[in-house]
């Protein structure tokens, strides 16, 4: 197989039968119709031992955490509260009880500081590696979720959050295992990596501020989200290269190293979005308001859809090559 991106398209049922659907397959949630007020959200991701995490990147307690988060990251793309989640676990042989006990007080962490509710799941064994799915499933007020699809010419682009943090943690756990000794700086990015913060906050700042936004969040890095932005919208998306925040803890990095791990590394689940220019002040101001992380990062024209870098003088191509799992990079 190419890649996932050709293979969705080519599974997108071309008709549906609900009425109460309002957005399918091709952004980070589905959204359907609940009660007069407020829309229902839902979604599902895998992770896959060996794919997704090794027994020397997370331990059990934040293979649950994780695997909870990156569901919520994509509820807090669409702008919705999280409510309800099922997980379904393959179980190898190797793995005991006391093990998947820490998956689950993992999910029961996060879980409880948003206030969301275990209500179904399955579990199997398999001869293959463990596989933890977990579906997620939130609510937002009545046609305010937000899409992929919304980001018009004249926008700002934006990042709730610092990014390529993740990467760097994951090469440092490569490099020293996780039981290694890292400084403080190292160990912020490999938290980062280990447990990941959706940004439901951020989400929901958005999804109350009422003006047309485009949003989805950081899985696959910048670049992949880019354009996926730029893809849905049909608009060119330009990112300034001096504008990518890094946290502090990467200074001791090359700049092209900061760089390649904020647009192609991925697992950051900050949010990337588009905003009008005339609404980005007021904007930037409820996010401040809040103590939450705002950056403008670029700004979107009409055009061919697409992804430019713009560092310095230079403008470069960026391709929509971040984490594919059927290209793996090397
Ligand atoms: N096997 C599949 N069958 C049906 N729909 C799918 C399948 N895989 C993905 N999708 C849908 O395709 C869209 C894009 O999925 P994708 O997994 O790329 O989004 P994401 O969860 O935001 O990204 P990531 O998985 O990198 O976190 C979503 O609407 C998702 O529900
Ligand atoms: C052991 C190990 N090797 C590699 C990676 C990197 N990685 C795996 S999946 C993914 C993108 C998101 O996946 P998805 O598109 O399925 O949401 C990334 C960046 C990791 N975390 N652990
Ligand atoms: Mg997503
Ligand atoms: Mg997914
Ligand atoms: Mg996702």
């Amino acid at each position: 197989m190419k890649d996932e991106f050709a293979f969705i398209s080519k599974i997108a049922p071309i008709k549906t039968y609900q009425s109460s659907l309002v957005q399918g397959i091709g952004d980070d949630a589905a959204v359907y119709r609940g009660s007069e007020k407020m829309d229902e959200v839902v979604c599902v991701d895998t992770m896959v031992e060996g794919v997704h995490f090794r027994r020397d990147t997370l331990s059990p307690y934040q293979i649950g955490k994780k695997g909870l988060a990156i569901n919520v990251s994509d509820l807090a793309a669409m702008g919705a509260i999280p409510a309800f989640y099922l997980v379904s676990i393959a179980i190898p042989s190797s793995w005991n009880e006391e093990e998947l006990a820490e998956i689950y007080r993992g999910m029961d962490e996060l879980a409880t500081r948003y206030n969301m509710d275990l209500i179904g799941g399955d579990t199997v064994s398999t001869d293959g590696p463990l596989v933890l799915t977990v579906t997620v499933m939130g609510r937002v007020e009545r046609n305010q979720a937000k899409y992929r699809h919304q980001a018009n010419a004249g926008d700002v682009v934006f990042l709730t959050g610092y990014v390529g943090s993740s990467a760097a943690g994951l090469e440092l756990l490569f490099d020293k295992g996780v039981g290694g000794e890292f400084t403080v700086a190292e160990q912020v990015l490999v938290h980062a990596h280990q447990e990941p913060t959706p940004h439901v906050e951020a989400g929901r700042i958005l999804a109350t501020f009422h003006e047309r936004i485009s949003l989805n969040d950081v899985s696959d890095g910048v670049a992949s989200e880019a354009n996926e932005l730029a893809e849905a919208s049909k608009v060119k998306v330009t990112i300034e290269a001096d504008a990518l925040p890094f946290h502090e803890s990467m200074k001791n990095f090359s700049r092209e190293k900061q760089l390649d791990w904020a647009l192609f590394g991925g697992e950051d689940f900050v949010l990337i979005g588009t905003v009008a220019k005339e609404y980005v002040n007021k904007l930037s101001e409820r996010f401040r308001k809040r103590n939450v992380l705002f950056f403008e990062i670029g700004n979107v024209e009409a055009g061919e859809p697409g992804v430019f870098l713009k560092d310095g003088q230079q403008v470069t191509r960026l391709e929509k090559h971040g984490y594919n799992h059927f290209q793996k990079r090397g």
